[in-house]
């Protein structure tokens, strides 16, 4: 695992850019998988910078889906399928046919995970999936004790990741779904390249958790150290309640230029 430390969150967007960048210059009809939350929005910021300024095409990429509330109506503005369109899908120029996600308003949602699984597989596999991380650990919607090992499935949400995402519901906790459909954290470790941005105070305790502590389903993202390409790009703040963070600092300053991010 490469764990960066950069000075503030635009920093950070703007290196996992510039990475994604070279991904599709390198191949053109990447496979993206994208994350929701406010933390990647400077990624999709910067991204679409980039490409407005001429500096990488786009046109041929392909964007997936991480996870999806169960139960919202269809266009509701939050549901992920929504908020995935206009934060990055429409910014980058893509239309709608570059786009695929778990179908939160099935009526069989077991069909709809396992559905999408093969999906992914079908159309290649992710190339560079973008994580945020919960306060309590958690990636997609693996909340704690999620099997290292599942595949898209239906999860019930904690009380503090509905309180946590009550900001997005007009503050009300009411009106924040109980289910989602989320990738497994299997599912997550088939992409080629994982990405994991956390930024702020709220963080730091599960960035020090994921990148130093144990492998647990305790603390989902902590399966990103089973990964053999896992980056988790940290702002101080987030990096604060890290052990190693001098010597992260010093691995990433004496980097070799030609392995990118
Ligand atoms: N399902 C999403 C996650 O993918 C995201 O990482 C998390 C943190 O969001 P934020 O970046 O807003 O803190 O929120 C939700 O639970």
């Amino acid at each position: 695992m490469e764990v960066v430390i950069v000075p503030n969150a635009e920093a950070g967007g703007e290196l996992i850019a510039e990475g994604i960048a070279g991904l599709l210059r390198r191949k053109p009809d990447a496979l993206l998988g994208v994350a929701t939350g406010s933390t990647p929005l400077p990624i999709y910021t910067a991204l679409t910078a980039k490409v407005r300024a001429g500096a990488v095409d786009v046109s041929r990429a392909r964007i997936a889906q991480l996870d999806e509330y169960v139960g919202l109506p269809a266009g509701h503005p939050e549901s992920y399928r929504s908020t995935v369109l206009r934060q990055v899908v429409e910014p980058l120029g893509l239309g709608p046919d570059a786009f695929m996600g778990p179908d939160g308003s099935a009526e069989d949602v077991q069909a709809a995970c396992e559905a999408y699984d093969r999906a992914l597989a079908e159309a290649g596999g992710v190339d560079l999936q973008i994580l945020g991380i919960g306060t309590d650990g958690h990636i997609g919607f693996n909340e704690p004790c999620s099997s290292l090992a599942s595949r898209t499935r239906i999860k019930t949400l904690t009380e503090q990741t509905r309180v946590d995402n009550a900001r997005f519901f007009d503050g009300d906790i009411e009106q924040v779904p109980h289910h989602v459909i989320t990738q497994g954290i299997g599912t997550i470790l088939d992409a080629r390249h994982l990405v994991l941005l956390a930024t702020g105070e709220g963080k730091a305790e599960a960035v020090a958790q994921t990148v130093e502590g144990p492998v647990a389903a305790l603390v989902p993202a902590s399966a990103l150290q089973l990964h053999p390409h896992a980056t988790v790009v940290v702002d101080e703040a987030a990096a604060s309640r890290l052990k190693l963070a001098d010597y992260f600092r010093h691995t990433y300053a004496n980097k070799p230029t030609w392995q990118g991010l």
